[in-house]
C-alpha cells in the first residue's frame, strides 16, 4: 500500500484524533504517540506508540524506527530540542522545530509578539521567585494573572486580585507547573470585552483565516465556543495582521491558533497554538473544511481553494467531575434528539475521568449563535457521565 505520507503524531488526545481521520482521508498512515494507552487518537490510527514526549532518548527512538514524513506535535509539552535535531536532519517538523519550542514557553513567544514584532499585549514580568512575583504585581498592577511559563488549559494558572494572595498564586503555579524552569509570567489583567481565537492557516500559496470564533473560558479552560463571534471589520483586520506576522516569523506550513482579547476597538494580542485549537473544535460542523482538515492540507501541500463557513456554529464541552476508571456515558440519544438546531456529538473515548477532565463535545449549528448556543449547551448537559463502582 503506498501512502500519500507517514506522520507520527506527538501528543494523542482529541484534537489528535479528529486530526488521524482527517488525515487518513487523505490516505496517509499515521502512527500516534502518547505517554498512555488507548488515547483518543490511537484508537483511529494506524499505529501506536506510549512513551513522554517529554523523553527526548524515546522521542529520538521513535523517529528512527518509524521514519516519519513529517511528525506533528499534539500537545504543547514535548522535548522540543530533539525535534530541533531531527529537523536538522531532514524530518519535517510541523509547523517548525522553533515554532513548537516558542509557542511552549510563553515566556518566548512572548518576546517574539511584544518585542521583536511589537505587538499590542498585555503588560507582563517573568519571575522566579515570590519577591519576583511581588515585583512583577507591581509593574502590572492588580488585578493581575500568573501562570507558569510552561503549561497549558490553565494549568497552575490564578487571577490575583489583593497582593495577599500572590503567595497563593506563585505555589499554585510552581505545584502545577510543566519542565524544570521555576518561572512564571505576571500579566496585567485584561478586562476584555470578548476573546476570540483566529484560526490562521500558512501554506504554501500564502496565508488563510477562518471566521473568528469567540469563547468563553472557566479555570483557564475553554467552556463553549462560536463561530463566526462579531467584530468590527477594523478589529478583525487588526487580528489578521498580528496573525499573519506572528505565523510568519514562526514559519513552516500547518493551522495555528491564535488568540486574542478585545476591549473596544482594541486588539491584543494573547497567545497562540502552532496546531489546531480546542475551541476550533466547532469548526468540525461550522466549516466545510474543519480545522482539522485544514491543518492537514497545509501539511501536505494540497490546495485550499475556499473556507466555507456553514453557518452559525457552537461547540460546549462534556466534563468529568471525579477520577475515575469505570464510568459509562447515558443520554447520548436524548442529546442527539435536540431540537432547535443540526446536533451532534463527539465522544473522546478517553479511557479515564479526572475532575473537569474533557471528555466530549457537543456541537450545534443554527440560524443564528444565539440559538447555536441555547441548543449546544443542552445537549451537552443530557450527556451524562455515571461513576460505577468498583
Ligand atoms: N492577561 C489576562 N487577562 C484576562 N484574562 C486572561 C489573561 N490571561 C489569560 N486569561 C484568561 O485565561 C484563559 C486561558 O489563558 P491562556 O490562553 O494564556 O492559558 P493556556 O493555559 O495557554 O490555555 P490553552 O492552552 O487552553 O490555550 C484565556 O483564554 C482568558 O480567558
Ligand atoms: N488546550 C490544549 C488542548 O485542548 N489539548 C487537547 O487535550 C488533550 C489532552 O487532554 P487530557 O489532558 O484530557 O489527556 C491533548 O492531547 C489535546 O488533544
Ligand atoms: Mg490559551
Amino acid at each position: 500500500m503506498a501512502f500519500t505520507a507517514k506522520i507520527l503524531l506527538l501528543g494523542s488526545g482529541e484534537l489528535g484524533r479528529e486530526f488521524v481521520i482527517s488525515a487518513k482521508r487523505l490516505g496517509c498512515q499515521v502512527i500516534a504517540c502518547d505517554s498512555y494507552a488507548g488515547a483518543p487518537a490511537m484508537q483511529v490510527a494506524d499505529g501506536y506508540e506510549v512513551f513522554s514526549m517529554l523523553d527526548g532518548d524515546a522521542l529520538k527512538a521513535a523517529i528512527h524506527q518509524h521514519r516519519p514524513d513529517f511528525v506533528v506535535p499534539e500537545i504543547e509539552a514535548i522535548r522540543t530540542e530533539t525535534l530541533a535535531e531531527v529537523e536538522a536532519h531532514g524530518v519535517e517538523v510541523v509547523p517548525s522545530a522553533r515554532a513548537t519550542m516558542m509557542t511552549m514557553n510563553r515566556d518566548a513567544i512572548r518576546e517574539v509578539a511584544a518585542v521583536e514584532l511589537g505587538l499590542r499585549t498585555s503588560r507582563y514580568r517573568y519571575a522566579e521567585s515570590l519577591e519576583e512575583v511581588r515585583a512583577g504585581a507591581e509593574h502590572t498592577g492588580l488585578p493581575c494573572v500568573i501562570k507558569p511559563v510552561m503549561s497549558s488549559s490553565g494549568k497552575g494558572q490564578s487571577t490575583v486580585r489583593n497582593a495577599n494572595e500572590l503567595e497563593s498564586a506563585w505555589t499554585y503555579a510552581v505545584a502545577n507547573m510543566r519542565g524544570d524552569r521555576q518561572r512564571v509570567i505576571v500579566e496585567e489583567f485584561i478586562p476584555f470585552d470578548y476573546e476570540i481565537t483566529l484560526l490562521t492557516v500558512r501554506t504554501r500559496d500564502g496565508v488563510l483565516f477562518c471566521p473568528p470564533i469567540g469563547h468563553r473560558q472557566e479555570r483557564g479552560d475553554y467552556q463553549e465556543s462560536w463561530q463566526p463571534t462579531p467584530m468590527s471589520a477594523k478589529a478583525l483586520a487588526d487580528a489578521q495582521d498580528m496573525s499573519r506576522k506572528v505565523v510568519d516569523n514562526l514559519g513552516g506550513y500547518g493551522l495555528f491558533g491564535v488568540e486574542f482579547f478585545v476591549k473596544g476597538e482594541e486588539v491584543i494580542f494573547s497567545e497562540l497554538s502552532p496546531r489546531p485549537h480546542d475551541t476550533g473544535m466547532v469548526t468540525l460542523i461550522s466549516q466545510k473544511l474543519s480545522e482539522f482538515d485544514l491543518h492537514a492540507r497545509a501539511i501536505l501541500g494540497l490546495p485550499i481553494p475556499e473556507i466555507r463557513l456553514y453557518g452559525a456554529a457552537t461547540s460546549a464541552v462534556i466534563l468529568a467531575d471525579r477520577e475515575s476508571d469505570n464510568f459509562r456515558f447515558e443520554g447520548l440519544a436524548d442529546a442527539l434528539a435536540t431540537t432547535g438546531a443540526e446536533v451532534d456529538v463527539r465522544l473522546f473515548g478517553k479511557p479515564t475521568t479526572r475532575p473537569y477532565r474533557r471528555m466530549g463535545v457537543a456541537l450545534a449549528r443554527a440560524e443564528t449563535v444565539e440559538e447555536a448556543r441555547r441548543v449546544a449547551a443542552e445537549a451537552a448537559a443530557k450527556v451524562r457521565i455515571v461513576y460505577d463502582k468498583g
